[in-house]
């Protein structure tokens, strides 16, 4: 067998700084011990999220010469408007600056106190935007998508019993749609099958209930289901995608991930009058319903990348080379979420540092221990992430305790994956010396990004 190689050259790179253990000790104590705190110019290989970080490409680059920033009916809007109905196959297109501009406004529009949400698996700004439209969120994923060590290929699934239980519970009016992540980040960046996806909506229309998809990495999902379900084996992942989206009525999309922008987003709909409440709300949030929060060249930029990433070479490779690092700790007796996803590994930190009680963040402690180790920055993902319930305030202790390396779109070569694992590796022959955390400053909303700890 072959070996397998990147579909590109490089022609431009940024300089990377290589800083000594003891800068990195002062760095990750001045930033409270969470690595969003960190400032990049002190991070080494950054694997803290594939959320706007991936490389342009030459022809995405010439898009951005070609900006047309007028205030009203930009070319490049409609450019976008046309590479989403192509790809993705809805037909209106609201532009927002990223996936929460549109997070929030069909949270506005499709909401009301009271509503309920089933979702597979819930993720963090998705939920928060429900919540504050007064909706509750109702996970109603498969059970094996909370088992780290479960090798269910479609962990995204939707269990239908679930969702027909709550709906049988609290009656479809309260339900204003089903949100439907492909890949579920919260669960290992896993799939949801097409066959899955297909009986959802069956079910739905039987109650009448839309689905709303959240796209951000729909074609990580194409790809899983070219590999793993037989009668898409053959299937170009473009046509994949199209049959994908259209068993759903809209989709929220974060352009910064699959569509290799730096920014942008955007929310489609297939209904006329949710999309004018939607166009009426854009004029109020991001600016107008032809630029959506993002400069003409950075929809010319999002119109290109959605045309790249739908290449069969482009994420065949990209999806592989997550698998190369993913496959090298299993190897190693690493304990990291299984099958591996599409986006990024995910280091069990429950197997990892099972000395440290969740309350007392392991995740967390991970994170920080692998950027002291290599200044290699990851990103928690476990109880600091859940956050408290809306109403009792308690902390969600989630199935879940993860450290995610991310790994951008075209960024990193193979010999950063080598070192990573080895740092990983090197994290794991001397985990039982690492103790807890203590929160020592709590933010209100989604305190994952800016909350602090000290060393117990
Ligand atoms: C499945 C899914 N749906 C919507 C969005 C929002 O899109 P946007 O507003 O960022 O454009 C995201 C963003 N995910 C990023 C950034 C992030 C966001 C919250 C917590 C941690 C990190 C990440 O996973 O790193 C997503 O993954």
């Amino acid at each position: 067998r072959r070996s397998w190689a990147e579909p590109y050259k490089i022609k431009v790179v940024e300089p990377l700084k290589i800083t000594t253990r003891a800068e990195r000790e002062q760095a990750i104590a001045q930033a409270g011990y969470n690595t969003f705190l960190l400032r990049s110019e002190d991070v080494y290989i950054d694997l803290l999220t594939d959320s706007g970080t991936s490389a342009m490409s030459d022809y995405q680059w010439a898009g951005m010469m070609l900006g047309d920033e007028a205030y009203a009916g930009s070319k490049n809007f409609y450019n976008l408007e046309a590479s989403i109905q192509k790809y993705y196959g809805y037909r209106h297109i609201v532009p927002t600056h990223q996936g929460r501009g549109a997070e929030n406004i069909l949270s506005q529009i499709l909401i009301k106190p009271g509503d309920y949400i089933p979702g597979n698996m819930y993720f963090t700004t998705t939920r928060l935007h429900q919540e504050l439209a007064g909706g509750t969120f109702v996970d109603v994923i498969i059970d094996e998508a909370h088992d780290a060590q479960s090798l269910h290929p479609f962990k995204g699934n939707v269990d239908l019993q679930k969702l027909t239980d709550l709906i049988e519970r609290v009656g479809a009016e309260r339900i204003p749609y089903i949100s439907v992540a492909g890949t579920v980040n919260m669960a290992g960046g896993q799939p949801i099958s097409m066959a899955n996806l297909r009986a959802v909506h069956q079910l739905a229309q039987t109650y009448g209930i839309r689905i709303i998809l959240d796209a951000t990495r729909a074609v990580e999902n194409a790809h899983f289901i070219q590999q793993r379900e037989e009668d898409y084996s053959s299937q170009a992942i473009a046509t994949i995608l199209r049959e994908f989206c259209s068993y759903t009525d809209g989709c929220t999309m974060s352009g910064k991930k699959d569509a290799l922008v730096n920014i942008g987003g955007w929310l489609a709909l297939n209904d006329y009058n949710l999309y004018e409440e939607a166009r009426n709300l854009i004029v109020i949030y991001e600016g107008l319903h032809t630029y959506g929060g993002m400069a003409g060249r950075d929809m010319e930029a999002m119109a290109r990348g959605i045309e790249e990433s739908v290449q069969d070479d482009h994420i065949r490779a990209r999806v592989g080379q997550v698998e190369y690092l993913g496959q090298k700790l299993l190897d190693w007796g690493i304990p990291i979420v299984v099958p591996i996803g599409g986006h990024a590994i995910y280091l069990d930190a429950k197997r990892f540092l099972p000395q440290i009680p969740q309350d007392q963040f392991p995740a967390q402690r991970l994170a920080a221990e692998l950027y002291l180790e290599a200044g290699i920055r990851a990103m928690e993902r476990g109880i600091v992430s859940a956050g408290r319930n809306k109403e009792t305030g308690d902390n969600y202790y989630p199935e879940l305790e993860l450290v995610r390396l991310t790994i951008p779109r075209r960024v990193y070569t193979q010999a950063h994956m080598d070192l990573t694992a080895e740092a990983v590796e090197e994290v794991y022959h001397n985990r039982d010396r690492l103790r807890g955390l203590k929160m020592i400053y709590e933010p209100k909303y989604l305190r994952f990004f800016q909350a602090r700890f000290e060393l117990q």
